[in-house]
């Protein structure tokens, strides 16, 4: 598929005197999982809400497809599907009622493949939500997004409630939807590991910011990791992203664009992890900090 699933220009949104999100100009191609990260609090709801269409810019432009991102015409509405931060579902409804809404509300909705991802996660269709695991209902409320068939899928952390496992299973599942069924996927999430495995555009957002964006494979080999002596005069050079120094070398992440690195700095490839990391650290200079985790909370 070609063309832009996303394009912002100028986009921003203030909540009260605070803005949330600024200066927000992005192009992002169809056909991709995206992986949006950022610290809390960085805009990341603020964004996926905004292109949802259920938030309107302060300022500047979002468009889905080619149209401004909106809620008010069932094309729109058909085409894109949200599952929110909390996934929130009627507590007091069974699982089964909450597919006969869907299958009432949608226009392509697929029964088949939402009562046998259910079944497959051994979720009992008589069972009411209210009574489901967090896990469970993250799994519901993801089966309903799916089965919607939409064009452009938009997760806001939708891994955090789900057991390791599950984690796996379900972003192969989103793989498998964007390989077979034109999907998108625009998911925001803090867990870094599995993100590399299969998402393959990369958007950072740090304090309202954009810190970078782009295809994860040509960020990657755009990016070195260099150690050297301590004392190299590297903060503030330009491409340096970020300079952890020790007592006898320092560590350092630079944008190289494929050129050539300083003489006497040992170069290696670089990981999603380290790219994410460097550009958190050099959003937050305070940091001092450089370590291997998991999570970015
Ligand atoms: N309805 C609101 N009213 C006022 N301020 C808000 C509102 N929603 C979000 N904010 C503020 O906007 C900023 C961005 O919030 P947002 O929820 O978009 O961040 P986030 O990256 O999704 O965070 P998290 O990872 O914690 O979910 C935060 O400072 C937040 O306090």
């Amino acid at each position: 598929m070609s063309g832009n699933v996303l394009e912002t220009s100028g986009l921003g949104k203030r909540y009260g005197s605070k803005w949330a999100l600024r200066d927000c100009d992005l192009a992002v191609p169809a056909g991709r999982v995206i992986a949006l990260v950022g610290p809390n609090g960085a805009g990341k709801t603020t964004l996926l809400r905004l292109t949802t269409g259920l938030l309107r810019p302060t300022e500047g432009t979002v468009t889905v497809f080619g149209s401004p991102a909106r809620t008010d015409s069932p094309e729109s509405l058909a085409q894109i599907g949200f599952v929110a931060q909390d996934h929130p579902l009627y507590r007091r409804f069974r699982v089964r009622d909450l597919l006969r809404m869907g299958r009432a509300l949608n226009l392509h909705w697929d029964q088949d493949l939402a009562e046998q991802r259910l079944a497959s996660l051994d979720i009992p269709l008589g069972q009411r939500t209210g009574s489901l695991s967090g896990g469970q209902n993250a799994q519901v409320a993801l089966t309903i997004a799916l089965a919607k068939r939409p064009k452009l899928l938009v997760l806001d952390e939708p891994v955090a409630d789900l057991d390791p496992l599950a984690r796996r299973t379900f972003l192969q599942t989103l793989m498998a939807a964007v390989a077979d069924d034109d999907l998108t996927v625009l998911l925001s999430s803090h867990i870094l590991a599995e993100l590399e495995r299969v998402c393959d555009y990369l958007i950072v957002l740090t304090g309202g910011h954009i810190q970078i964006a782009g295809e994860i494979d040509d960020l990657l080999s755009a990016h070195r990791q260099l150690t050297g002596p301590a004392d190299g005069p590297m903060e503030g050079a330009p491409g340096v992203i970020h300079v952890r120094r020790g007592d006898r070398h320092a560590d350092a992440i630079v944008r190289t664009d494929g050129g050539p690195v300083m003489a006497g700095w040992e170069s290696r490839p670089i990981g999603l992890e380290e790219l994410v990391l460097a550009y958190l650290h050099r959003a937050t200079p305070t940091s001092n900090t450089h370590s291997r985790q998991e999570t970015l909370t």
